[in-house]
């Protein structure tokens, strides 16, 4: 009898999975596919624990299709360190794009910005109102009061510009990070607002990620966590997060010149991961930019109206959607030593906004 139960519970299977086989959509002619509860394995196989669950899925499919109409992210990679190529971003100029890394691939634009698009961007934070930047996670003000400053993580102000449909100069630089990230417009318009940050002399941030790392070894596990941008939850620096960062890349703009300092440092970028690895567990603070900058080999010089792009994770090869993160992407700001520095941030996340309810694959334990 027990043999019985064991048989048809092996031929149940096997009629399953051909269920599964023949009720299964076609994802190799989906454009972009979202797994958002990790029903499909790696090979993308039915994986449905229970036919009523396959069933589910069908529905899924069937009465969400738009969840099948995914805009692929954009992934490009440079042939090599110092590669440069032309880029067309405005009519009448040429822009040259240059390779500074390909792990992550981190391209650099100059003139992205004109002068007085810089000046704009300066006098709108300014009339938003400056404030003490924050990290996630973690309390500066408790840093400052109880450490030296150049062991403080961040040492700068920041303001949120938000983007209006009827800002032209902002508009205008929109069109030109969706032809330098040749990514979806979608993803551009549906980003977070502009980070426009001020750092005076001793200013810095150490190195760190601008996306979360989900294995983030502090207990918490962020994978659960919906996306910031997607959700209108508070992020409570003391307190922990109630959202996690999602930021595939980040466009970084010089919005002046400095007179000394404040260089964009990638402490690991072109290391191979297992050389990360061994440097994060050793002594030395290869985060700390205020002792360490010196030493760094990929470093941007600030010069107004400069952009700066990377990649902080790659692309899922499965789906098209956010891959795993790229640790090579560590990167921060060097102390300034004169003058001022002001930069501003723009992150384009994903997924797309109008998925904001549904977590992503990032969101899938062990992916
Ligand atoms: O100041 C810089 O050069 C880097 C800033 C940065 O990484 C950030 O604001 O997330
Ligand atoms: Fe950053």
């Amino acid at each position: 009898m027990l043999l019985m139960i064991g048989q048809l519970a092996e031929a149940g299977r096997r009629n399953l999975d051909r269920y599964c086989e023949i009720r299964k959509p076609d994802y190799s002619k989906l454009f972009l596919l979202e797994d958002p509860w990790g029903y499909l394995d790696k090979n993308l196989k039915c994986n449905f624990p229970d036919i009523d669950e396959c069933f589910e899925m069908e529905q899924f499919f069937d009465y969400k299709p738009q969840y099948r109409r995914y805009e692929h992210l954009t992934y490009y990679l440079p042939l090599n360190v110092d590669a440069t190529t032309d880029i067309d971003l405005v009519r009448g100029k040429t822009h040259q794009i240059t390779a500074r890394s390909v792990v992550p691939p981190i391209y650099e634009v100059e003139d992205f910005l004109t002068d007085e698009e810089c000046d704009y961007i300066i006098e709108r934070a300014k009339a938003e109102g400056m404030a003490q930047s924050g990290v996630f996670g973690e309390d500066i003000n408790i840093e400052l009061q109880s450490k030296p400053p150049e062991e403080v993580s961040r040492i700068s102000d920041q303001a949120w510009l938000y983007l209006h449909e009827d800002d032209k100069v902002i508009n205008s630089i929109m069109d030109r990070i969706t032809k330098l990230t040749k990514m979806p417009r979608k993803y551009i318009d549906d980003s977070e607002a502009i980070q426009v940050v001020n750092y005076g002399v001793g200013g810095h941030y150490h190195a760190h990620m601008d996306t979360t790392r989900p294995e983030f070894d502090d207990d918490k596990d962020y994978r659960a966590l919906p996306c910031c941008y997607q959700t209108k939850c508070e992020i409570d620096l003391n307190l922990g997060s109630c959202c996690k960062n999602c930021r595939y890349i980040t466009v970084l703009f010089y919005l002046n010149d400095v007179e000394e300092g404040g260089e964009t440092a990638f402490p690991f970028a072109d290391f191979r991961q297992r050389d990360v690895d061994d440097l994060r567990k050793g002594k030395i603070d290869y985060l700390n930019l205020s002792k360490y900058c010196k030493k760094v080999h990929i470093k941007v010089k600030p010069k107004k109206g400069k952009a700066i792009m990377w990649y902080n994770h790659e692309k899922d090869s499965h789906n098209g959607l956010l891959g795993p993160v790229i640790d090579q992407a560590f990167h921060g700001g060097c102390d300034v030593k004169k003058g001022t520095k002001w930069i501003a941030n723009f992150w384009i996340s994903a997924p797309p906004f109008e998925h904001r309810n549904k977590p992503s694959v990032f969101n899938i334990k062990n992916n």
